[in-house]
């Protein structure tokens, strides 16, 4: 396959993923920021452009970013100002595709969660979209803090990774989710916002 090709392929993966993000209002205020690897070695990623409003579908959505999260070709777009967090994630994980999408629920749920350090899910149905089929299997999500400067945000993200973790929470900001594929990264993600609605809801009922 040609590498125009598979980048095309990867452009419309992505593209078709943001929509139905999009669909969910999931980029408010123009937030979000989503990635999908394009090739392994050397890395190089399709980004979202950074400040766009992502629930419009342009030819100036993407752009192509290398290992270092610096455009591979002259471009007037600017990488999301989050891409350094997508390259610390393909460096860290086999991920081939990474989504970061700021909600109501997954803010209250970092706020709510964040002097522990982290969430954990048991009990239920839905962890199973993460792999996890035991019955007393249980689901742990980090909570970092939302550090201004994004070297040290995306190592914060870093340090928590482990084979485990399909997902990281950052601080009255937002998630930053992933998997192998488009379809693995958009079902975590969405598993993910069930999840902290979920709990948000069960928390004022039981207040
Ligand atoms: C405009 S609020 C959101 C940004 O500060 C940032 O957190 C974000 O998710 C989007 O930034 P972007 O540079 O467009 O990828
Ligand atoms: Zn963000």
């Amino acid at each position: 396959m040609t590498i125009t090709l598979q980048l095309s392929q990867k452009w419309e993966e992505l593209a078709n993923i943001k929509d139905e993000l999009a669909a969910r209002d999931w980029f408010p205020g123009t937030s979000g920021n989503l990635s999908i690897k394009v090739a392994d070695d050397p890395l190089a990623f399709l980004v979202t452009a950074s400040g766009k409003d992502k629930r419009k579908r342009t030819s100036d959505d993407f752009l192509l970013v290398g290992p270092d999260s610096k455009p591979l070709e002259p471009t007037m777009l600017k990488p999301s100002a989050e891409t350094v967090l997508h390259q610390r994630i393909y460096e860290k994980t086999d991920a081939g595709c990474s989504l970061h999408v700021h909600t109501v629920d997954n803010n209250l749920i970092s706020e709510l969660y964040a002097d522990r350090g982290e969430i954990v899910f048991s009990q239920q149905e839905l962890i199973k979209a993460f792999n996890i089929w035991e019955e007393d299997g249980t689901l742990t999500v980090p909570i970092v803090e939302n550090f201004a400067d994004l070297t040290k945000l995306a190592a914060a993200v870093a340090e928590r990774i482990h084979p485990d973790i399909h997902g990281v929470l950052i601080r009255n900001h937002g998630i930053t989710a992933w998997g192998q594929t488009g379809f693995d990264a958009k079902k975590k993600l969405e598993a993910f916002e069930f999840l902290f609605s979920y709990q948000v809801k069960k928390e004022l009922l039981l207040r």
